[in-house]
């Protein structure tokens, strides 16, 4: 028998939508909370979030709403969906709301800028009391919404939280694996849209599928050696929050990083790229945080430093090659060597 929970999702774009939609469809009800009422009303009359997904049904057991305290009335879980850079303050205004019970669980892939917080750090930090997961993966929102089968990973440090999330969003098209390395997984989810954008760039620049071979593999092996640095399980990055995503982010169309990157391949400069941006697409931030990360805990990144070069010293493209082999990476995949 179905154990019916009370949800909330805060943050009413593409992503919080579609996972507010798939768990409605599983038959709980949802509330869906987003700070502009026209699209509330236009949500709750039409069943559409049309600005972000237009002609995505959305279930009758999703509603939405403005109001903080409705969204968090009553419920059991919360999950959050707004981008990193407001992560904090969302969390913030709705830690008095929720009860210490309520379990948290963030789908942002991003990283606060001063600390380096992952979301999950933030919510320990904000709402110490109540328990927390993670989800990941390579998790395209549109394609979701179109109906394509797609899995994520959720982590925590309770095999229980893994089995209630499962249990929450699991559905024939949607399907649910869980991983006790919540900081590897989230941690994948940010790093692999610095990355995507390197993609970008490299397909409007027609790379070649070597390069593009190599690329994707040296980025796998870069972000599992800062996250091993950072305390993460390297394993963590063969699986669907690491090379799951990092696969799908750098080899489509329909991923804001990608597209960033894409753009500036083609001559279009960064500031003009990031103002004609209606979505949010955390590579960009991450990327200088993560530079400034690594140089910190002494890890070699040269694709990190090379993309940031490219996007805020002008450098050619064609140096991204020169720093790559230095020191003990000319090594194949020596992060998980012993
Ligand atoms: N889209 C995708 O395919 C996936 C996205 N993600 C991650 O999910 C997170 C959210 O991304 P996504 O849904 O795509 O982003 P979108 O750009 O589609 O939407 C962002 C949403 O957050 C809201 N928002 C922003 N700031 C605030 C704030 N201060 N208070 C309240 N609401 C706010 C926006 O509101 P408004 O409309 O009013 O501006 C908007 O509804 C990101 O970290 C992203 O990396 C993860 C997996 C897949
Ligand atoms: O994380 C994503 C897919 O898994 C979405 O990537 P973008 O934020 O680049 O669109």
């Amino acid at each position: 028998m179905l154990h019916t929970h009370r949800v909330a999702v805060l943050g009413g774009g593409s992503f919080g939508t579609v996972i507010a939609n798939l768990i409605a469809t599983n038959g709980h009800p949802v509330c869906l909370w987003l700070r502009n009422e026209q699209r509330v009303e236009a949500i709750n009359r039409d069943h559409e979030n049309a600005e972000y997904l237009p002609g995505y049904s959305l279930d009758p057991h999703l509603c939405a709403t403005t109001s903080l305290e409705q969204a968090a009335a009553g419920i059991d879980i919360l999950f959050m969906a707004v981008p990193s850079a407001s992560f904090r303050e969302v969390a913030r205004a709705v830690a008095s709301l929720v009860s210490p019970g309520t379990l948290l669980v963030s789908l942002t892939k991003g990283v606060e800028a001063p600390g380096f917080y992952l979301m999950s750090e933030i919510l320990e930090q904000e709402l110490p009391d109540n328990p927390r997961a993670v989800l990941s993966g390579p998790n395209l929102a549109g394609e979701i919404a179109a109906g394509n089968i797609a899995g994520a990973v959720v982590a925590s440090r309770s095999e229980e939280i893994n089995g209630t999330l499962h249990d929450l969003l699991h559905g024939e098209r949607f399907l649910v694996y869980g991983s006790p390395d919540m900081y590897g997984v989230e941690l994948g989810g940010a790093l692999k849209n610095v990355y995507a954008i390197l993609a970008g760039l490299g397909a409007a620049l027609d790379f070649g599928e070597n390069t593009t071979g190599l690329l994707l593999t040296r980025a796998l092996s870069e972000m599992s050696r800062f996250a091993v640095q950072c305390g993460a399980n390297p394993m963590t990055f063969l699986g669907l929050a690491g090379v799951g995503d990092l696969f799908v982010t750098c080899s489509s169309p329909l991923s804001r990083n990608y597209r960033i990157g894409q753009a500036i391949g083609r001559g279009q400069p960064l500031a003009e790229v990031l103002a004609g941006m209606d979505q949010v697409a955390e590579g960009i931030n991450t990327l200088e945080l993560l530079k400034a990360q690594a140089e910190v805990r002494g890890v070699h990144m040269p694709l990190v430093n090379g993309l940031y070069d490219i996007l805020h010293h002008s450098r050619p493209v064609s140096d991204l090659f020169n720093d790559m082999m230095s020191r003990e990476q000319a090594q194949d995949v020596e992060f998980v060597a012993a």
